[in-house]
């Protein structure tokens, strides 16, 4: 029992003859976090638990230190005596099985020499240890004596997860000022402990910010995010080693653990300042994946019955509805409305078409943040589309009574089949595990949406819902500067810019105007109810890729980059060899020219 004077609890009962459950398949992996406190939540065990659920596992946490911080620094740190430490830590080892652990701050000798004992007599089958020792702010969180423990600590682990300054203190190196001298500081270092090393490049001054596993036997696994200008980093090192830990418990591969880390920090990290937590470095926002993966399951419905009305007699109408979705600033068409009907139309979608612009999807895409495996999910999902968006193209053209209307529905649908099968040549070629990934919900749902309105509706209605396939892709590509050519996806953003695609647009918008403006009025307002409907669904169909789970092998299943494992290195965030569009991808480009390819 513990003499800690500050204990108030009755003894202890003796750890239960049963010792911990007898392992089975549990449905999570159960996780234990060994660190210090932070009251604002940002870094430490806080962070720590907040990471292991996000990344799927059942949270635990054992308390070395007591911290009083925020975000401008530490105030004054408190570490209970070892035997409080040594208590709960046999308390969750006497009664739980754990698949993964994570060390944090460990502050003193005693805490690290008590924490190695406990491991030593439990050895788990995933260690974690960051070895954390200066906080962001400058402020030690590591005894100046207790780094000699810390260094053979380090040595019982899976892996470490130095930053760059801890990476020199362990290897006993200057502090490394480039990736390169980091990585041989790394490969010396696990060489000789047989331990791996995750290199984090976040305290280096590059655009890019690197996490890679460098394994004892030399085999390396790098995955790159962009650098979000913000500081919103507070906890960062916490979020990934326990994010990664929680993965290798669930028996990822360290490629997909590593991969789906940094992608669900890299959104964490984006989203931080928009929490307003505190006004020094803030926290990140760990939930933000979880929440924007549980709004894309709403059930809500994507009109209410007010947004249009019953009868669409002139043009203002259409703005002076009640609904939501027709509420909003009106963004600039690119490619100009055709008439007032038109017009009217674009008022109506704008909210959505700038939903479409500040999406993430369209974002990671255009700042070349986009994991290789959603971009191919999204690239295999365009060829289903195409194929059932060209034979709703022939059927307008078949229902319209309109000669030239005809015409350019019949060229429009030749036109996607010839971008479809440029898809499979140039994109899905380099792709095999893409080039087989069925046809998704949300990809369904739009194309059977499409079908039905251009087969079973009014003319004027099929061709209302074809509309902004053609007119929000060509706004998309509007809010392209300049692409880099090392831009993972430069030659896929090019076909954005094809002026002969903006050419399709505005012939599309001239026959949907000519027809709106033959139609009566309830045609057309179920035309324009129908072009919202399809607004939204382009938003969904952009959307859906950023879905795809990067990193395990269903994801690689689903969105066809990579298998799950080392030298796989196709799975995710911008895992290295696989980054984008690379030297083996074709420098050809599939070029729409009259609204196909999204
Ligand atoms: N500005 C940033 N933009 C994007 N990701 C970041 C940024 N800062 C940190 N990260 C992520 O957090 C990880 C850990 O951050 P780092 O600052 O290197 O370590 P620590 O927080 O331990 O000092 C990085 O490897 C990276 O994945
Ligand atoms: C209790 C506690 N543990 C660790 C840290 C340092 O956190 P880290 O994730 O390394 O992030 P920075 O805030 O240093 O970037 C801490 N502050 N408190």
């Amino acid at each position: 029992m513990s003499s800690d004077p500050c204990t108030q609890f009755p003894p202890a009962p003796a750890p239960s003859a049963a010792g911990p459950a007898p392992r089975g398949a549990a449905s999570l992996p159960r996780v234990l976090s060994i660190a210090g406190t932070d009251p604002t939540g940002g870094a430490g065990t806080a962070a720590d638990l907040k990471s292991i659920v996000a990344a799927g596992g059942y949270a635990m946490s054992v308390v070395t230190s007591v911290v009083a911080q925020n975000t401008h620094g530490v105030r004054a740190i408190h570490v209970p005596p070892r035997q409080t430490l040594a208590a709960q830590l046999e308390a969750v080892s006497d009664d739980v099985q754990l698949e993964a652990v994570k060390t944090g701050m460990l502050g003193t000798v005693e805490v690290i020499e008590t924490v190695s004992a406990w491991v030593q007599a439990h050895p788990p089958q995933v260690l974690v240890v960051d070895p954390v020792m200066v906080a962001s702010s400058g402020d030690r969180l590591l005894e100046p004596e207790a780094e000699q423990a810390m260094l053979r600590f380090c040595e019982l682990a899976t892996v470490v997860t130095p930053n760059i300054d801890e990476l020199g203190v362990l290897t006993g190196s200057p502090r490394a000022r480039t990736e390169a001298e980091a990585f041989a500081q790394a490969r010396r270092w696990a060489a000789r402990t047989q331990v791996a090393v995750v290199v984090k490049t976040g305290h280096l001054e590059a655009e890019e910010v690197a996490n890679t596993w460098i394994a004892p036997d030399g085999t390396e696994h790098r995955v790159r995010s962009r650098r979000v200008e913000t500081t919103s980093t507070h906890g960062t090192g916490c979020s990934l080693s326990s994010a990664l830990a929680t993965r290798l418990g669930a028996g990822h591969s360290l490629a997909a653990a590593l991969t789906w880390a940094t992608g669900w920090l890299h959104e964490a990290v984006e989203h931080g300042a928009a929490l307003q937590v505190g006004s020094g470095h803030g926290p990140v926002d760990h939930g933000h994946q979880g929440r924007r993966l549980a709004a894309a399951g709403s059930a809500a419905p994507w009109l209410t019955d007010d947004a249009v009305p019953q009868r669409w007699e002139h043009p203002a109408q259409l703005a002076a509805a009640d609904g939501d979705a027709v509420r909003g600033t009106v963004v600039p068409a690119v490619v100009p409305p055709a008439g007032p009907w038109t017009e009217a139309l674009w008022a109506a979608g704008s909210p959505l078409a700038a939903e479409i612009s500040r999406s993430g999807f369209v974002r990671a895409l255009i700042d070349g943040s986009l994991p290789e495996q959603q971009f191919s999910f999204y690239l295999a999902q365009d060829a289903h589309y195409l194929l059932r968006y060209s034979r709703a193209l022939a059927a307008l053209g078949e229902s319209s009574t309109d000669a030239d209307a005809r015409a350019f529905w019949a060229a429009s649908a030749q036109e996607c089949l010839t971008v479809e099968m440029a898809l499979h040549h140039d994109w899905l070629a380099s792709r095999p595990h893409a080039a087989q990934v069925p046809v998704g919900p949300v990809t369904s749902a739009y194309t059977d949406f499409l079908l039905a309105r251009a087969l079973g509706s009014p003319t004027v209605v099929g061709a209302a819902a074809a509309l902004p396939c053609f007119w929000l892709y060509a706004q998309v590509g509007a809010d392209l500067d300049e692409v880099a050519p090392t831009h993972p996806y430069a030659a896929w953003l090019e076909t954005y810019r094809d002026p002969g695609f903006v050419e399709g647009v505005a012939g599309a918008l001239a026959v949907v105007e000519a027809e709106l403006a033959a139609a009566d009025p309830a045609e057309r307002a179920e035309a324009a109810r129908d072009f919202l409907l399809a607004c939204r669904h382009e938003l969904e169909f952009f959307e859906q890729a950023r879905r795809v789970e990067v990193g395990t092998a269903d994801g690689a299943g689903a969105g066809g980059a990579g298998a799950d494992g080392a030298g796989a290195d196709g799975a995710g965030a911008g895992a290295d060899a696989a980054d984008g569009p690379s030297a083996d991808e074709p420098a050809t480009t599939a070029a729409p020219t009259v609204g196909a390819a999204r």
